[in-house]
């Protein structure tokens, strides 16, 4: 998952672009970029490794001027994490594109062959995010024709068309497109998140597309709808928003991670409040443990900051068992799932969270986490809990087992790194050391999410279930995944000297 943004306004949109990656932080910790296109033509734009707080300083801010522009905050899940693959990419023909991109393309390495070889176009990265641009760029240059001086919206939505042909896997994207505006498009199956809305000024209406429905909230803005799978907006520099649905045959599967984890609790996705979702998680475990241990001994429901909260206080209710807040949570610590290497994941885990003793001396304390992936924070948390004089210590996940790559854009692609991967419940629980250990059904975490907005049935389940949306992944695709994006890849990668190939227009 990352953060995209884009905006089309009515004044300077770079401290607007910037307010909205801090507010989409939570969806990419490793890279930042803005890109905004000034009243002379020009691309200004500036990326880097690195936090928002830390990529932009006022000299850079002062030089993103123009009324419309994209924006992007990174978590890798493809290519490397050299800055040279920080977004937006830009490319200046035809007309000059640029595009944001949140999700995983599945066929990249076949279109990046067909890229050079039938569309003559050269990629300079290893990101699928860069591979995406140049289709869109040369569908849009197919669509045009001989009809080469005039883009009318009609090519935009043709050259979409072409991508969506093209392009497998999870795709929400936001473009830049010169003299037009901003488009946007989301996946056949909608699997990666993306909502637009509006906001009226008095010098005229500004239009917004974000990943989550908080980036535009939190600025004023008033949704109009989330993009639809298969269909594709436009947010035109002057005069009011165009959308066609280029796939017709599409099934809406929104990938269930972001009700689970990946999204801000205050975010509205595809009608669902994510917030609403993670209560609905606490109830029916509660429902479960009830049911399976009628006569249990908890004496106190303790969540693992942050994302369980919601989850943990629903179930301490249901369960009739006292609620404390039993770790407190180093606020100056990103998140540790999204942290790129397993390393940094276990230490940060210690410099997040502390116990608070007196919550867990002598008693039986429920810990519940909203999933369980490496296992990298129960096990270490299950530790802290008994260190801190814990009688018992029982587990309870709001999510089902982790047990399959998610090859959409969360970075888990190695089975063999997933704690449940080829494991009983009760192998995992003495992995993570716990007296009891419970995870939620996927028919329960479904239905906790589809009650939010009952159109809604089907949702990107694979990594627990191993049911692909796209059905074009197989054993060979995981195979190769493991090899070139577990940690041992990664880190062996990261030992080779330094790309030199940043290609932002300012650096520093
Ligand atoms: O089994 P693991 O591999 O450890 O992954 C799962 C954990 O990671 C996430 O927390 P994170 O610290 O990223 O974010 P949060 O503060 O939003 O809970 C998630 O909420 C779980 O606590
Ligand atoms: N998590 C994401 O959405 C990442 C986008 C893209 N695949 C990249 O790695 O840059
Ligand atoms: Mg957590």
């Amino acid at each position: 998952m990352c953060g995209v943004l884009g905006i089309v306004g009515k004044s300077p949109v770079g401290p607007s672009l910037y307010d909205g990656l801090t507010v989409l932080q939570h969806r990419g910790q490793d890279a930042a970029g803005i890109l905004t296109c000034d009243e002379n033509g020009f691309v200004n734009l500036r990326k880097d490794n690195g936090l928002v707080k830390d990529v932009f300083f006022s000299r850079h801010m002062q030089r993103l001027n123009g009324n419309v522009g994209i924006a992007h905050c990174r978590y890798p899940t493809a290519g490397s994490s050299s800055p040279a693959e920080a977004q937006p990419f830009y490319v200046n023909s035809p007309f000059g594109i640029a595009l944001a991109h949140n999700g995983n393309l599945t066929n990249a390495e076949s279109l990046r062959r067909r890229i050079f070889r039938d569309d003559l176009r050269h990629i300079n990265t290893s990101s699928d995010s860069e591979i995406l641009l140049n289709v869109l760029a040369h569908e849009i240059y197919k669509a045009l024709g001989d009809d080469t001086y005039t883009l009318t919206n009609r090519h935009i939505f043709q050259a979409v068309e072409g991508v969506f042909h093209r392009c497998r896997g999870g795709y929400a994207v936001v473009a830049y497109i010169m003299g037009v505006g901003i488009i946007a498009f989301r996946d056949k199956f909608g699997i990666r998140p993306l909502i637009y809305g509006y906001r009226d000024t008095e010098a005229g209406r500004e239009y917004m597309v974000a990943s989550e429905s908080v980036a535009l909230d939190s600025q004023g803005f008033k949704i109009i709808a989330d993009v639809k799978p298969g269909e594709a907006i436009i947010l035109p520099l002057e005069g009011d928003v165009q959308t066609h649905q280029c796939v017709k045959d599409v099934t809406y599967a929104p990938c269930i991670f972001e009700q689970v984890y990946l999204a801000r609790p205050d975010s509205m996705i595809d009608g669902i409040s994510v917030y609403r979702t993670r209560m609905r998680m606490g109830e029916k475990l509660a429902k479960k443990i009830a049911r399976e241990w009628p006569d249990h001994d908890i004496d106190v429901v303790i969540p693992i900051p942050d994302t369980s909260r919601t989850a943990a206080l629903e179930m301490s209710q249901l369960l009739g068992v006292r609620y404390r807040e039993g770790f407190i949570k180093n606020r100056y610590i990103g998140r540790t799932f999204i942290m790129p290497g397993q390393e940094q994941r276990k230490k940060s885990v210690r410099q997040k969270l502390n116990a608070i003793e007196l919550e867990f001396r002598g008693k039986n304390v429920m810990l519940v986490d909203d999933s369980i992936v490496r296992g990298t924070t129960s096990k270490q948390i299950v530790q802290m809990a008994r260190e801190a004089g814990a009688n018992k210590v029982y587990f309870a996940s709001a999510a089902p087992p982790v047990r399959y790559p998610n090859v959409y854009g969360i970075d888990m692609p190695a089975a063999s790194e997933l704690i449940a991967n080829n494991r009983t419940v009760e192998q995992i629980q003495e992995q993570i050391g716990s007296d009891k250990l419970f995870y939620q059904d996927l028919q329960d975490l479904i239905d906790s999410a589809s009650e939010g907005n009952p159109q809604i049935t089907e949702f990107d389940t694979s990594c627990f279930s191993k049911r692909y949306v796209t059905g074009d992944v197989d054993d060979e695709y995981f195979a190769r995944l493991e090899t070139s994006r577990s940690d041992d890849a990664k880190k062996s990668k990261e030992a080779e000297p330094s790309e030199l190939r940043d290609v932002s227009q300012f650096s520093s």
